[in-house]
Order: structure tokens, then C-alpha cells, then sequence
């Protein structure tokens, strides 16, 4: 199984703002309403490590897709002129089709049943290309979905997590560290929003299909993250270690360069 999931992903939904803490951290409003953002498939990397050997790409290109395996081991690359920051999210793989969901009939308990399972991503941000799209009312889609904007991990099939079956919300802690030094440190019990909310909320807007993405937003200590640095980052059920993952951050290659819209 492992990375072969990626391959059926049609969609990456993604709350914001989903951890008071964060929330405060870069001086934004809390909304009255969930809301989200897409990013897009091509930003999936994986990691580089003793199974993955780094792909290789085509000329100065920066994606050429997933192989067949659905893995994309690639660094992270860092736009020029961009700040691009890290944010550690718990991710969801979803199982079904699953619309209209009402909330008095999707609880927490609906959760397990609705995944595949979970896995570790890296919701990149470029800060300031979004900081301008927040100040002009522009849309997020380029700040977000930058290629290599989504490092993501193998999955953790729900088998893994069946003893939290009922409920999933508190059974997780996500932490990131750069060039060694702790950033985010969070657990999932701190989101505003919980899983089952998220998932039934998505689905009154836009059907959730089977083999799609959820992330579900950063604790605090987002940062930056420039060429040369090395982010590590690992997810825990209760206490036990369930991943860890690490990704070597180098200048994006080809003509980009951040300018003012
Ligand atoms: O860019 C942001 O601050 C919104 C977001 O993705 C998050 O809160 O996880
Ligand atoms: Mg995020």
C-alpha cells in the first residue's frame, strides 16, 4: 500500500485556521465559519530515503508526476523571492463518496468508517505571496500550490487506528523540526474544528470522492524555511511513533521569481 494511495487523490481540501494558537501567531480573525482552500495534485513530493531514490525529471522541470508506486521522492523547493513557510498537518484519506452530509448524522463516529486513513503532510505556504492575495483579495491558489508545496507520507491504514474507532479526534500529535531545533509541536485534540466537522461541512459545499485528501490544518509555530535547511517531521498515535519523514529544501529551478501582482 504504503504510497499508492496518492495516486487516487482527485482533490486536496484543506481547512485554514483551524488552531486558535496559530490563529493569534499571525495576527488573523477566527472565522464564524469553517472555510478551505485546494491544492493541487502536482505539488505532491515524498520522501527521499533507502527505498526512494530522488526521480528524475525531465530538463529543469519540477513534476512529471507520480510513479507508479505513487511515490515523488523530490526535495522541497524554495520559490525564488518567495518565504515559504511550514505548517505540519494530520491528513485524512478519504473512502467514499460522501455529500450532504447532515450534522446531526455525522459524528464523531462516522469518522473511521469515512477513511481509508491518515497520514503526515506539509501544507507549504508561500507567506508572502499570500500575504498579498489576503491584502488585494486575490485568490490563495498559487500560494498554496506551488510544486513540492505538498510533502507527504506513507499511509497508516485505519486498521492501525481501530481501537480509537469511536473517536479518532484525540489520538494524534504532530511535531516539525528545522536543522534540529523543535517549530510545531501540537495535538490534534487543540482543532477548532474536529475531523467529523471538517468532513460533514466539505461535503454540503463539494462531494467528498473516494481517494480524496483532507487536511486539516497547522498547530502554531508555522516558520521559515530556506535552501540548505533540513525539516523533519513525525506523527504519533498516543505515544507511539507512527512516522517520521524528512525533506532537504533546495532553490526551485526555471524563470519564476516573486513580483508584485
Ligand atoms: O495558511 C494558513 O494560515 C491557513 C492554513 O493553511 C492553516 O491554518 O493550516
Ligand atoms: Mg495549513
Amino acid at each position: 500500500m504504503s504510497y499508492h494511495y496518492l495516486k487516487s487523490a482527485r482533490k486536496v481540501m484543506c481547512i485554514g485556521r483551524n488552531y486558535a494558537a496559530h490563529i493569534k501567531e499571525l495576527n488573523n480573525a477566527t472565522p464564524k465559519q469553517p472555510f478551505f482552500f485546494l491544492k493541487p495534485t502536482s505539488s505532491i513530493i515524498t520522501p527521499i530515503d533507502r527505498d526512494n531514490a530522488r526521480k528524475s525529471l525531465p530538463g529543469n522541470s519540477s513534476y512529471h508526476g507520480l510513479s507508479e508506486d505513487g511515490t515523488n521522492p523530490s526535495p522541497i523547493y524554495i520559490p525564488k523571492g518567495v518565504v515559504v513557510h511550514h505548517e505540519v498537518e494530520l491528513a485524512l484519506v478519504i473512502n467514499k463518496y460522501i455529500s450532504n452530509a447532515e450534522a446531526s448524522e455525522f459524528g464523531p463516529k462516522q469518522v473511521y468508517d469515512a477513511i481509508s486513513g491518515v497520514f503526515l503532510a506539509l501544507d507549504l505556504t508561500a507567506r508572502n505571496v499570500q500575504d498579498e492575495a489576503k491584502k488585494k483579495g486575490l485568490p490563495w491558489t498559487i500560494a498554496k500550490g506551488f510544486d513540492t508545496f505538498l510533502p507527504c507520507s506513507r499511509l497508516v491504514p485505519r486498521e492501525q487506528l481501530v481501537k480509537d474507532r469511536e473517536n479518532l479526534q484525540d489520538a494524534f500529535r504532530l511535531s516539525c523540526s528545522v536543522n534540529g531545533t523543535v517549530r510545531q509541536d501540537g495535538t490534534t485534540g487543540l482543532m477548532l474544528h474536529p475531523l467529523h466537522k471538517i468532513i460533514q461541512h466539505i461535503s454540503t459545499m463539494i462531494t467528498l470522492e473516494p481517494g480524496d485528501i483532507v487536511l486539516t490544518g497547522t498547530p502554531a509555530g508555522v516558520g521559515k524555511l530556506h535552501p540548505g535547511d533540513v525539516i523533519e517531521s513525525s506523527l504519533y498515535y498516543h505515544d507511539d511513533k507512527l512516522i517520521d519523514m524528512t525533506f532537504d529544501c533546495e532553490e526551485r529551478p526555471g524563470p519564476y521569481f516573486f513580483r508584485e501582482t
